[in-house]
């Protein structure tokens, strides 16, 4: 299984790429090259066909910008097509409602990264076999307006907790100064749609991420 990376998640959302005048793959690239570790392709409104074309697009930019871990929001069986396209696609992030964990896997393979959305401590304990935890909304945030109540860095925290060790990701309006307190609470990487792909300059904007991500990390100097 690839393992997932710690820091900057890329959630790759083709409608909000679109709006600000980007081609997905190009962002997915800029990202990847700036030290984004993970790409979730999300694309809300496309048909299953033009997911499986855009998944593929965005394999082929990360071959050359990589490595990074990519994944597909929602659908197991574009993955699956994906792959048999011969892409690299390392596996899925699934939501309450699609398919189970164990489902996900069962199709996908033992190898499959498999990640699940979890909110809450009581969803935390509904996606056992999870390999990831993505939690939120942090904040309620126009990307998703329908997404929440928003949990807050407490309820990172709390995930953290509840996750029995595997990696929380924290997603829901979130940028570069969230880096400190999502870091201080445990959580394992910052998940971003509109912080990249809605920027002016998505590489740029990826790189202030990741510096402030590790940054944050560095120990405090004595003065
Ligand atoms: C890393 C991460 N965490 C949570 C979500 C939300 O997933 P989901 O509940 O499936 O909602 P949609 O993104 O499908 O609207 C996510 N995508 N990624
Ligand atoms: C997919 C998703 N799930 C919870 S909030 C969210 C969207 C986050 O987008 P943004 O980083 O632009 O606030
Ligand atoms: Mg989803």
């Amino acid at each position: 299984m690839s393992a997932l990376p710690a820091g900057i998640y890329l959630v790759l959302d083709a409608d909000v790429c679109g709006r600000a005048g980007h081609r997905p793959a190009d962002v997915a690239g800029a990202a990847v090259r700036a030290g984004v570790g993970t790409v979730q392709v999300r694309a809300k409104r496309a048909t299953a066909r033009e997911l499986v074309a855009l998944t593929v697009s965005v394999a082929d930019a990360l071959r050359l910008a990589g490595p990074a871990v990519l994944v597909v929001d929602d659908r197991v069986d574009v993955a699956l097509a994906a792959r048999a396209r011969g892409a690299h696609v390392d596996g899925v992030h699934v939501g309450r409602r699609d398919l189970e964990v164990d489902d996900a896997r069962a199709l996908l393979g033992p190898d499959a990264l498999v990640g699940a959305s979890a909110a809450l401590p009581e969803h935390v304990r509904a996606v056992a076999g999870a390999d990831y935890l993505g939690s939120g909304p942090l904040r309620l945030t126009p990307t998703k307006p329908e997404a929440g109540p928003a949990i807050g860095v407490a309820g990172a925290r709390a995930a953290v907790v509840a996750s029995g060790g595997r990696p929380v990701v924290a997603i829901g309006g979130l940028g570069a100064a969230d880096a400190p307190a999502l870091r201080a609470a445990g959580v394992h990487a910052m998940a971003v749609v509109g912080a990249v792909c809605g920027a002016t300059d998505p590489g740029g904007a990826a790189a202030r991420l990741v510096e402030a991500w590790d940054r944050a990390a560095a120990p405090a100097v004595a003065r």
